[in-house]
C-alpha cells in the first residue's frame, strides 16, 4: 500500500486552498497529460499538431513527462550503474545529476520545441522551479535513496502559466524546504499535479493501448477497470512493471475534482481530440 503523503485540495476538510485569491483563479487546467519516456521518441508530429490545435481552440492541457529510458541511456554512457527497486530508480546525488540534466534539460526542452514547432505555446518547468513540486523522501528511502513522494504542488504557478496562454510542461523533480532535490516517478508526479490543479481528467500516454488483459485467449485493452480489478490484476501478475505506478497514481489521484484517468497509446491517430470529443479510447479508471 502506498503512503498517502499529500492531501487533496478538493477533499472535504482539507485546509490547503487550491490557489490563493488572484487574477488567475478562473484559469482551470482542462486535463493533465502524462507522456511516458517509452513513447516520447515515437510520438508523431500529428500528436503535437493535435495538441496545438486543442490549445488554439481554448483547451488548457498541462503536461508532465517521463524520460526513464533516456536517463538509463545517459547513465550507461557515463558508466554510472543504475537499478530499479519496486519500480523506482535507486537514486544517489550522482544519479540525480543525470536525472536532472536529462529530465529538466534534454527531454523537457525537446517536448517544448515539438509543441512550438506544431504551432503551440509551451513553457518548460521542473518541479524545482518556484518549488512547484514539494517532496519528501519516500517510505523506502533506505532502499532507493533520493526518491521523493509529493507533498504539495504549487497550483498557482500552473494557473499563472495557463493564464499567459502557455502550456506548462513539467519535469518530475521535487524539492524540499532545505533545498534537497528528489527524483520522482513521472506517473506519481502527474497524479499529484492533477490532484492539486483540480483537473477533471488525467490522460496517461504510453506505448500500449490501455491495460491489456487476455480473455478467452485474446489479449486486448480493457475499456474500463475498477479499483478491485486493478488490485486483482497486480496480485495475479497481469499488471506488472511500468503499469504498476500508473494504476497506483491513478487510484491515488481519483479524489476531489479528478473524475477519471485514461490510459492510451500516443501513436493512435488524433488520440487527444478524439478522447476529448467523447470517444471511448484506451482504458478508463473512475472512482
Ligand atoms: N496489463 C498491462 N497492460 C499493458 N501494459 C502493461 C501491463 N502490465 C505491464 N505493462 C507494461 O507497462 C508498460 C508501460 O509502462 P512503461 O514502460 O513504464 O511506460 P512509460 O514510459 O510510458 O511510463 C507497457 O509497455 C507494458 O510492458
Ligand atoms: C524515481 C524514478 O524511478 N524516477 C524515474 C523518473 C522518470 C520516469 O518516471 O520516466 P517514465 O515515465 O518514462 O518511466 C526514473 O528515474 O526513471
Amino acid at each position: 500500500m502506498q503512503r498517502q503523503s499529500y492531501r487533496f485540495p478538493h477533499d472535504k476538510g482539507s485546509s490547503a486552498p487550491l490557489r490563493q485569491d488572484s487574477d488567475t483563479s478562473d484559469v482551470q487546467a482542462s486535463f493533465v497529460m502524462k507522456c511516458g519516456g517509452s513513447t516520447l521518441a515515437a510520438l508523431p508530429e500529428a500528436f503535437f499538431a493535435d495538441l496545438a490545435q486543442l490549445q488554439a481552440d481554448g483547451v488548457r492541457p498541462v503536461i508532465v513527462h517521463g524520460g526513464g529510458p533516456a536517463i538509463s541511456d545517459n547513465l550507461e554512457k557515463l558508466g554510472i550503474p543504475t537499478e530499479f527497486v519496486h519500480g523506482l530508480r535507486r537514486t544517489t546525488e550522482e544519479v540525480l545529476d543525470v536525472v536532472e540534466m536529462v529530465l529538466a534539460g534534454t527531454i523537457n526542452k525537446l517536448i517544448v520545441r515539438r509543441i512550438q514547432s506544431a504551432g503551440g505555446k509551451a513553457l518548460g518547468l521542473s518541479g524545482s522551479d518556484g518549488s512547484l513540486i514539494q517532496a519528501e523522501p519516500v517510505a523506502n528511502a533506505a532502499e532507493v535513496g533520493l526518491v521523493g513522494d509529493v507533498v504539495r504542488v504549487e497550483a498557482d504557478i500552473v494557473a499563472g502559466v495557463l493564464s499567459m496562454g502557455y502550456m506548462p510542461v513539467i519535469a518530475p523533480l521535487g524539492v524540499d524546504a532545505q533545498g534537497q532535490r528528489y527524483n520522482i516517478n513521472a506517473d506519481t508526479a502527474a497524479g499529484a499535479v492533477a490532484s492539486f490543479v483540480g483537473a477533471r481528467r488525467m490522460i496517461v500516454v504510453t506505448d500500449v493501448p490501455g491495460i491489456l488483459k487476455t480473455v478467452d485467449g485474446v489479449k486486448a485493452a480493457l475499456p474500463s477497470v475498477t479499483f478491485a480489478e486493478i488490485e486483482d490484476m497486480i496480485a495475479s501478475g497481469e499488471i506488472y512493471g511500468g503499469m504498476i505506478p500508473k494504476v497506483r497514481a491513478a487510484m491515488k489521484c481519483l479524489h476531489g475534482n479528478v473524475e477519471e484517468v485514461v490510459i492510451v497509446d500516443g501513436s493512435e491517430e488524433r488520440v487527444l481530440s478524439r478522447l476529448l470529443s467523447g470517444e471511448a479510447i484506451g482504458t478508463t479508471i473512475r472512482r
